[in-house]
């Protein structure tokens, strides 16, 4: 397993290899591909509702903007920066998030995503990665040797904070004013338990980092498969042997890709708010050696022996992202 290739996951493999190729990714990498899914034609669909919204005039989008108790709607250029350890350092992207409890408030979205035909995209593809995510949580149960049930029961659909998409737009970077300390993303490991990442256009700048050669790795975008990776929460969860690796999306050097927009898409699928992070019961971890590791300072943090939540963690890692 190596960074320099991320292991690919067949969907359509047989059961053991995927537990074997699971089991291997989550402890090296964090970060691996899923090949043969489903999601092809929804994903197209939509990054195209995607850009038709990012193209808006700024005010249109602005009606829509996210708030500090929700986090969810627009977020304007500059709000969201992902390097909470730096900062000066802005993020050029824009975006738009909603949990799975906008769908029970069509009417609060913006007309794009509550026309019809598009707001039955968006429901499937919410229901879509969600159920790839628990096909994943079953596969990973079996691995670590607990009851299969034991990560799905603890993501049930609709309790809060529930899961969410992030629609991404890094615009091209000569509208970028000359002299700010910018990046797309900056360097950061996701707070939920498992997140899906569509890329588009074959448009690069995702970087891994790999914390036992301290360098970085960048992550070939590839229409046909997901980008996978393990958060937080599963380092909580395993005591560090899971681990949620840092990354970024690095400004391109290649100028034809300067000149033009990326778009992403993020699924984050995040445990139930109530949700313990203390390790799972399972052999492997009861006899695995916590060692407090530099780069998960962001995890590890003290808490004065108290127990956090999955919700807490969540709640704690956003109000250190986002200005208001
Ligand atoms: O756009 C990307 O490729 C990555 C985005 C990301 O890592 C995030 O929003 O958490
Ligand atoms: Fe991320």
């Amino acid at each position: 397993m190596s960074f320099a290739s991320l292991p690919v996951i067949n969907l359509k493999s047989n059961p053991d290899d995927i537990r074997q190729t699971l089991l291997l990714a989550s402890t090296t990498t964090g970060f691996f591909y899923v090949s043969n899914h489903e999601l092809n034609s929804l994903q197209n669909q939509m990054f195209s509702m995607a850009k038709e919204f990012f193209y808006l005039p700024l005010y249109e989008k602005l009606l829509y903007v996210s708030n500090p108790t929700s986090y969810d709607g627009y977020i304007r250029i500059g709000r969201e920066n992902l390097d909470s350890t730096n900062l000066k350092l802005i993020d050029e992207k824009e975006a738009f998030k909603m949990r799975e409890s906008a769908l029970n408030r069509k009417d609060k979205l913006p007309n794009i995503f509550s026309h019809e035909e598009n707001f039955k995209i968006i429901e499937q593809f919410f229901r879509q990665c969600y159920d790839l995510c628990m096909h994943l949580f079953q596969y990973l149960a079996e691995t670590f040797q607990i009851d299969k049930d034991y990560f799905t029961s603890r993501h049930k659909w609709n309790q809060k904070p529930g899961v969410a998409i992030k629609l991404l737009h890094y615009p091209p970077i000569n509208q970028i004013e000359q002299n700010t300390n910018v990046i797309r993303a900056g360097a950061h490991s996701d707070y939920g338990s498992l997140t899906l990442l569509f890329q588009h256009d074959n448009k690069s700048g995702l970087e891994v980092f790999d914390r036992l050669k301290n360098c970085w790795y960048p992550v070939e975008a590839r229409n046909d498969m997901i980008v996978v990776n393990f958060g937080d929460v599963f380092e909580y969860w395993t005591k560090g042997m899971i681990k949620s690796t840092i990354h970024r999306v690095i400004l391109p050097n290649n100028i034809n890709e300067q000149n033009q927009s990326r778009f992403s898409i993020a699924f984050f699928c995040v445990p139930n708010g109530d949700t313990l992070l203390t390790p799972i019961p399972s052999k492997l971890i009861e006899n695995y050696i916590y060692t407090k590791d530099e780069h998960a300072k962001h995890v590890f943090n003290d808490n004065d022996g108290h127990v956090l939540t999955a919700g807490e963690h969540l709640q704690m890692r956003l109000s250190k992202t986002h200005q208001y």
